[in-house]
């Protein structure tokens, strides 16, 4: 292949994340839940029966204690989803200097549609979308690929290609099993690991939801990459919402029948979440590590998300430029 002209058009990527409240406050996370929660992707129930029950029950009961949770885990620069994922588009910005990259959120902002428009108007005619999820959902995944739609739709002149699912990627499994060595480096390996993925209904699963199966694939080449057997690992679902069966086991149960076995040592993390954020560094930092200490265990050790580490960065860039190519 030539080199590109010297005055080739940028290439953009914009890295999507979920989304997250504005501020630690009831009505912000009150207007943050509306939007994410009315998504038929995430909520399947039909909207004559779910709006009523969202805006009467659901909402006024979980947006003063969801912000409490958020008040605990505040950044100076935000929420940490929002402001991981800002530095960790800074950090893939800086290794791919011939691109524009910015960072976006499904939900609330920076809006996606926003950072396409910007895009657009830097000159550039070709945008890589990278959710930030390794594991393809219909819930998280597919939802980007219903904005990417609808700009599609609107700017007809853009080409847009999205980056569906990186759970194999051989650097992105490389930079996971690094930060769990590094962890090991620093504490010494713990009794137990434990990886814990965000959950979802196992009836999305019934219906081919591919999520479930790519954890497992996910878990199997962490697991190689660490040199263990696939049996050495534990995986688990986390962050349950409402009263349907997701995919099991749940995190928090595994955590407290570890801690009645007495399990001494225990490492977690969490590799579907790209970034720390409420449900890492509030439910399973906080939350699964009382429940564990509570019900018999030693030490809860969380082991951080790639977050804006070089690993993270080079990674993604990499996956980025595949595309690209
Ligand atoms: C309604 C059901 C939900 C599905 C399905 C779901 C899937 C899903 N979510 C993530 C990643 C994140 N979820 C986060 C928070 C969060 N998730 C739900 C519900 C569902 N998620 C709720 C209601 C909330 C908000 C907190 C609460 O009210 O309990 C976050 C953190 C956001 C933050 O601001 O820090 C992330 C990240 C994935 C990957 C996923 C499916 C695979
Ligand atoms: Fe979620
Ligand atoms: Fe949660």
């Amino acid at each position: 292949m030539p080199d590109p002209a010297p005055h080739a058009a940028p290439r953009g990527l914009v890295l999507v994340n979920l989304g997250t409240p504005e501020s630690a406050t009831p009505d912000a996370v009150r207007r943050y839940l509306r939007e994410f929660l009315t998504d038929r992707r995430v909520v399947q129930i039909p909207h004559i029966v779910w709006k009523p029950l969202l805006d009467l029950v659901i909402l006024p009961r979980r947006s003063p204690v969801v912000a409490e949770k958020y008040a605990e885990i505040w950044m100076d620069g935000g929420s940490p989803l929002r402001a991981y994922t800002e530095r960790l588009a800074a950090a893939v910005q800086a290794r791919l200097p011939a691109w524009r990259v910015r960072a976006a959120m499904r939900y609330g902002t920076p809006a996606f549609a926003d950072a396409v428009e910007a895009l657009q108007a830097q000159g550039v005619r070709e945008i890589v979308v990278l959710p930030l999820y390794p594991q393809y959902s219909t819930t998280t995944t597919g939802s980007v690929e219903d904005a990417v739609a609808a700009i599609r739709a609107r700017l007809p002149g853009l080409r847009i290609d999205l980056i569906p699912d990186y759970h194999r990627d051989t650097r992105w499994v490389a930079a996971v099993a690094d930060s769990i060595r590094a962890h090991w480096a620093t504490h010494g390996r713990g009794d137990r690991l434990l990886l814990s993925f965000h959950g979802i209904p196992e009836r999305l699963v019934r219906a081919g939801d591919p999520y479930a199966a790519q954890c497992e694939a996910g878990t199997q080449a962490i697991a190689a990459a660490l040199g263990l057997d696939r049996d050495d690992l534990l995986l688990t679902y986390q962050s349950r919402f409402g009263r349907e069966r997701w995919l099991q086991p749940y995190t928090l149960t595994t955590v407290e029948q570890l801690g009645r076995e007495g399990v001494r040592t225990l490492d977690v993390a969490c590799p579907g979440f790209a970034v720390d954020c409420l449900e890492t560094l509030e439910e399973i930092a906080m939350q699964n590590a009382d429940a564990f200490r509570a019900a018999g265990g030693g030490e809860f050790r969380y082991i951080p998300c790639l977050n804006d580490g070089a690993a993270h960065a080079e990674a993604l860039a990499a996956i980025a430029g595949d595309v690209a190519a």
